[in-house]
């Protein structure tokens, strides 16, 4: 990373890998992060590391190196900025203000569903290439990759490859974290009550897909981005869900529901509620998740293995109301969130 050769950094290190808190600010409380802040000059962490390297830059006069971030978060880059100025600030004002000013971290949209490995992957290189790769990863044939335009020196020329690249990436975030990645729980949510596991097959499910296809039109409404544009992504993003050679299952989409719900879920009812679009579809995936973290099981009695905060699911087990259980007491819309929640479980 200190070598004048390397002009760009990429993480793609999941959300736990940048230690934040519940509103995206660098949780320097946390363990390692702590550890990191005594001992910068030999760090663990991502941002330690990023620190770091750009410290030492900084004092041999190379040009910093642009820090991209293609983790699935609201602005990955300007999470991402502001973590590294904050971990930065407590060692160094001065090295924090150098950062500010010459770094550059741009925003990304990463858009390509690749499920978690499994054993037939192994056939795929075998079957088509006769070689044997022992690290294969399968994934869907559409993919979009947005990068802001915001780079300290040289890049590659991705355009060339069909990336885009923009300087306003919002409503491409807007698309795909709302009509994919929220789509995606939203169908895992209802999936793992009705004992479905893989998407595609409750995709098949005509209720679960005529349901899908009316919240789809509830989030463009709510969504503030072209009508023309959402319908166009709406078009592309139905057949990649129910993409039958590429089984995806219920259970990797469903875990973490309570963090993916913050994530992707609550911008969305911000916006219903604010737009006057009716929450009641847009709850309704969320009580039947929280009605199988309740019971362990689906509607017909299939166990139901949670992989959530253990906090979560014992408040959800113990009947908490849904703004206690995803910190959402200070949100304006929360009563009415609550009240549809509490509506539609105890009407199942
Ligand atoms: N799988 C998908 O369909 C898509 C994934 N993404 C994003 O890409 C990122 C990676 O996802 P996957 O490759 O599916 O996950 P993965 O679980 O296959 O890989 C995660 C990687 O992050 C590393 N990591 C985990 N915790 C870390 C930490 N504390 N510090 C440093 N590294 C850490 C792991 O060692 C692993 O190499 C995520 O942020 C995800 O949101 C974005 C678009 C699609
Ligand atoms: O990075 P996060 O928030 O865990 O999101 C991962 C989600 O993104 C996707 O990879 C694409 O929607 C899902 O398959 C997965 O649930």
């Amino acid at each position: 990373m200190t070598s004048p050769s390397v002009h760009l950094v990429t993480l793609t290190i999941t959300q736990a890998g940048y230690h934040l808190d519940k509103s995206f600010n660098l949780d320097t409380g946390n363990e390692e992060s702590a550890q990191n802040l005594q001992n910068p000059s030999t760090p663990t962490t991502a941002i330690g590391f990023i620190v770091e390297a750009l410290r030492r830059r900084r004092d041999r006069s190379l040009t910093p190196f642009t820090t991209l971030s293609g983790d699935n978060l609201p602005k990955n880059g300007d999470i991402l900025r502001i973590a590294v100025l904050a971990y930065a600030e407590q060692i160094d004002p001065q090295l924090a203000a150098y950062i500010r000013d010459n770094a550059t971290f741009p925003n990304t949209v990463v858009d390509r569903i690749v499920p978690g490995e499994q054993e037939s992957d192994y056939d795929y290189p075998s079957r088509l290439l006769q070689v044997r790769d022992r690290s294969p990863i399968v994934t869907e044939p559409f993919w979009q990759f947005v990068v802001e335009e915001n780079f300290t020196s040289d890049r590659p020329k991705w355009e060339d490859t069909g990336v885009i690249m923009t300087r306003d990436i919002r409503p491409f975030l807007y698309l795909k974290s709302r009509f994919l990645n929220a789509m995606h729980s939203f169908i895992a949510c209802l999936a793992v009550r009705a004992g479905i596991e893989y998407m595609h097959e409750a995709m098949r499910v005509p209720e679960i897909n005529l349901f899908i296809r009316l919240l789809m039109e509830d989030i463009a409404a709510a969504t503030p981005v072209p009508p023309s544009l959402c319908e166009e992504y709406i078009d592309r993003v139905l057949p990649r869900l129910s993409n039958e050679d590429l089984p995806d299952s219920t259970e990797r989409i469903a875990s973490e529901t309570a963090r993916k719900i913050g994530k992707y879920i609550l911008p969305i009812l911000e916006d219903a509620y604010s737009r006057k679009v009716s929450m009641k579809r847009l709850i309704l995936p969320i009580a039947a998740w929280m009605l199988a973290v309740k019971e362990g099981a689906s509607e017909s009695g299939q166990p139901y293995h949670v992989k959530d905060t253990p906090s979560v699911v014992t408040a959800i087990g113990e009947g908490a109301a849904i703004s206690e259980i995803l910190g959402w007491e200070n949100c304006e819309q929360t009563q009415v969130i609550t009240q549809v929640a509490s509506y539609l479980i105890n009407r199942s």
